[in-house]
């Protein structure tokens, strides 16, 4: 196996790719709509609304219940009343069911080790992102993490990688992205870096070998047969 030799730095996403944290993002759906007098939903229908950040997590969940387009200004008014609720519930929630996939640790560990900077590019809230981490131990790994507010935009678009290529002044081929979701396939392809997709996470149901990352991996400690 050829390694990819001129990688220095490496961007994760966060939710489907080192933390499994829908069933905490489904407890805290549940427990707002709930206050808002809507009915409960699946966890299966929480995890493919999963991608996009909280509030477009959300607003797919009140779309659903209330039967109201994505658009509808009324919906949109019912989701910026909302927001504070979930972002509360989900403050309380947070880790109580969220775990971290296997091998997560002891690869990020190796690959810190080896000298790889690391970052967090995620689209959850940065509020929720630092907790997070270092509920999981993960939190002296990371030189840098950016949460989905952190900049004025959020994968897809490139915008946090473009901002860690400056920041750490590499080259475009020196940063690798990944990620479970086509969100972050998009914006490494938008910035111009490599990508790796994992198959174990959230994307929506679809197969994310359809986004042509390049390369697919089933378990997060297969991404070391490139690095190491
Ligand atoms: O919060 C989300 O919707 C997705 O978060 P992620 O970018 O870490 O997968
Ligand atoms: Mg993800």
């Amino acid at each position: 196996m050829m390694k990819w030799s001129k990688i220095r730095a490496i961007a994760f996403d966060l939710d489907g790719t080192l933390i499994d944290s829908v069933p905490d993002l489904a407890a805290a759906t549940n427990a707002t709509l709930v206050q808002r007098q809507y009915p409960p939903v699946t966890e299966a229908l929480v995890l493919s609304w999963v991608g996009n950040g909280a509030q477009v997590l959300m607003q797919r969940a009140l779309s659903y219940v209330s039967a109201m387009a994505e658009d509808d200004p009324e919906l949109q008014l019912l989701l910026e009343q909302t927001m504070p609720q979930f972002m509360h519930h989900y403050g309380e929630h947070l880790q109580k069911h969220s775990r971290l996939y296997p091998g997560v640790l002891v690869t990020l560990q190796q690959l810190k080790q080896a000298g790889f900077k690391l970052a967090i590019v995620t689209n959850k809230p940065y509020r929720f992102t630092v907790p997070l981490l270092s509920a999981f131990g993960l939190d002296g790994l990371f030189c840098e993490v950016l949460g989905g507010d952190s900049l004025a935009k959020m994968k897809p678009d490139p915008m946090p990688l473009q901002h860690l290529l400056e920041q750490w002044q590499l080259d475009e081929s020196q940063l690798l992205m990944i990620g479970d979701s086509k969100n972050d396939i998009l914006a490494a392809k938008a910035a111009n870096i490599m990508s790796i997709g994992l198959t174990y996470g959230y994307n929506y149901g679809e197969d994310i070998a359809l986004s042509h990352p390049h390369a697919v991996c089933e378990n997060f400690a297969d991404i070391e047969q490139y690095l190491l």
